[in-house]
């Protein structure tokens, strides 16, 4: 049976990229799909936004909904401190096993906790079952017509607290438009968009932040 896309990807990491080095892992996802087969990594221009927004944060409890092949998830862990932690949500089994072996090719395993199943499933265990109480930052890249109700959920499990952050990609392009209706006329978050472009395109997109104010 012939190899996935996402196989590929992982094969052309595990051969081509220095293990425990998270640069090396990102920067050779995105040299195969810049250069071979395009995939929905958030990518190298998008990801210094993530970067960025993650720096400043300096989250203690992160978490990721659509973890596809762990390219986000080592980019966002690679920046945690010591003690910290991303959880991070995959619906389709075939791409956790993926990210699973790339996060651990990364070296960012102690890191990162790869939760596989839907995020409405997901999210409201995570007070009990994964002992979190609530989170500093959340990074939406999953379904696009789940960020609107994965963030009504968030809020009805209690999961954020004042300051908590929100980053979505792919806000044009795309799009996630009854996200962007219900966020930014919510008087409890407070939002900004982050002009850029698709992954790996000369296509217009944007990532937007939102942060809760309790
Ligand atoms: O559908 C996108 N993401 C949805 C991802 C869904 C993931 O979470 C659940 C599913 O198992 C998949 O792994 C997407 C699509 C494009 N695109 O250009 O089509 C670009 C992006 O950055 C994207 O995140
Ligand atoms: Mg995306």
């Amino acid at each position: 049976m012939n190899q996935s896309k996402e196989q590929r990807i992982l094969n052309f990491v595990l051969q081509n990229a220095v293990r425990g080095d998270p640069r090396s892992v990102m920067e050779t996802i995105d040299k195969y799909c810049s250069e071979k087969e395009w995939a929905m990594n958030v990518g190298d221009v998008k990801g210094v936004i993530l970067d960025k927004t993650v720096e400043e944060i300096n989250p203690s409890i992160a978490l990721e909904l659509g973890t596809y092949c762990g390219y986000s998830a080592v980019r966002i862990a690679r920046l945690l401190k010591a003690g910290a932690c991303l959880l991070t949500v995959e619906f389709n089994p075939e791409f956790a096993a993926i990210a699973k072996q790339m996060i651990e090719f990364a070296g960012v395993q102690d890191k990162v906790k790869l939760l596989q199943g839907p995020s409405e499933v997901i999210i409201p265990q995570l007070k009990k079952k994964y002992e979190v109480d609530t989170l500093d930052f959340v990074f939406l890249d999953h379904w696009k017509d789940r960020y609107a109700p994965d963030t009504i959920l968030l809020q009805e499990c209690s999961l954020l607290r004042k300051g908590s952050v929100l980053l979505a990609d792919n806000i044009i392009f795309p799009g996630a438009p009854e996200f962007i209706k219900y966020i930014r006329n919510n008087p409890r978050f407070q939002c900004s968009t982050y002009p850029s472009h698709l992954e790996y395109m000369k296509v217009q997109d944007a990532m937007e932040k939102a942060v809760f104010l309790g």
